[in-house]
């Protein structure tokens, strides 16, 4: 029986969410899927830091209150993230790198996969920066050590739409997307069209653990444009930089504006999209768009996010599911696991 030894990098909604499911369903596993996870470390840069290379309790970690320093409260926690130690010393076979997303240069969390990578040790990460912004140069990395760099989760969360599109729909000849990417802005749009003011959506977002540390990025569309990047350049082999994406949010579509929309038979989504053009090259823009409510993204509601390949051989493929959430986000993770243990297992 393989056990992995996993170290947490980023302790908010998604790495607890994956320290509840190992807590819940590790013996399940163990029948189903064929290993084990054991939690050798976790570092956070708010509640600090701790190593047990023996395993630590899944439940205790779940149960660790979010204040400043927490893990020094644990026996040989500290108060400290030492993200370095942990990633590096703790003796993991794979790091869970969920920390936040930065939209502009990936970092630190890219250095985090690099540090990992560098040293053998499998990535399997949520974070949308480091695929977006530096994608080709982390996986050459892995491959050139041979270990497993996965993201399945940063795209539309627990929902497998990067492995069903590159292994599913392989050969099938994916020639563009269209979809809803974001969870937050399309909980917004549905919040609001029920009465709920952007503001007060917004915060629900939050508390839901939708949103992103700055939700400007959710309703501005920055998201999104780091998840048609990686779309595009995965499926399309474009190799689109953030730059070359137009991108526009939902920030001024007002409470009037939805109104209008719905007694016109329609409903505003923010749309992420690239399409291959006949001289080869990708365009792709993220824009809140007017669609009739006949349009199969029309009824996607709430963070529930949706995608629809367009092939050649089989014309629309859409894929719907949840588009954020914690347990949802860490599901992804999982399946990232799993992935490795098919590749790599013993
Ligand atoms: N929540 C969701 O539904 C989804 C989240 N994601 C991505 O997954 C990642 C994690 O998301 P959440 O857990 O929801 O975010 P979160 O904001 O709840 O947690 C992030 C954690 O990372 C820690 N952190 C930040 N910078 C750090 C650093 N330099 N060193 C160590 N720790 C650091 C923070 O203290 C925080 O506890 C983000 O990149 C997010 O974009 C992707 C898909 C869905
Ligand atoms: N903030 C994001 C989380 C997943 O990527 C969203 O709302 O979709």
């Amino acid at each position: 029986m393989t056990e992995y030894k996993i170290a947490l990098v980023g302790f908010g909604g998604v790495n607890r969410g994956f320290a509840q499911l190992v807590a819940d369903r590790n013996a399940e596993w163990k029948e189903a899927l064929g290993f084990t996870i054991k939690i050798v470390g976790v570092t956070d840069l708010f509640l600090g830091s701790i190593v047990a290379k023996d395993g630590l309790d899944a439940k205790q970690l779940v149960a660790l209150p979010v204040e400043k320093g927490a893990f020094a409260q644990l026996p040989g926690g500290n108060a400290e993230a030492f993200n370095e130690t942990v990633i590096k010393h703790s003796g993991a076979d794979i790091i869970a790198e969920a920390t936040f997303t930065n939209p502009v240069d990936g970092e630190p969390a890219t250095t985090f996969c690099r540090w990992a990578l560098e040293n053998g040790i499998h990535v399997v990460t949520t974070n949308k920066g480091p695929i977006a912004l530096h994608g080709a140069e982390l996986k050459a990395l892995a491959r050139r050590n041979q270990i497993a760099f996965e993201y399945e989760g940063a795209v539309m969360s627990g929902t497998p739409v990067i492995r069903l599109a590159k292994q599913a729909l392989a050969g099938a000849n994916v020639q563009g997307f269209e979809g809803i990417l974001n969870g937050t802005s399309n909980y917004v749009l549905t919040q609001m069209k029920d009465g709920l003011t952007f503001n007060d959506a917004v915060l629900q977002a939050q508390q839901l653990g939708y949103a992103e540390a700055d939700p400007t990025a959710d309703v501005e569309g920055f998201d999104v444009r780091l998840k048609v990047v990686i779309l595009a350049n995965e499926l399309l082999n474009a190799r689109l930089n953030v730059s070359d994406v137009a991108c526009s949010g939902i920030s001024s579509i007002s409470a009037q504006d939805i109104a209008q929309a719905s007694a016109n038979g329609a409903s505003w989504k923010l749309i992420g999209s690239a399409v291959r053009e006949a001289d080869g090259s990708v365009r792709a823009s993220v824009e809140a768009r007017l669609l009739s409510n006949s349009h199969p993204l029309a009824g996607i509601s709430g963070a529930t996010n949706a995608v629809s390949f367009n092939t050649e051989l089989l014309g629309a493929v859409t894929v719907s599911g949840p588009g954020a959430g914690r347990i949802e986000t860490a599901f992804a993770l999982l399946s990232d696991i799993v992935a490795i243990h098919t590749a790599h297992g013993k």
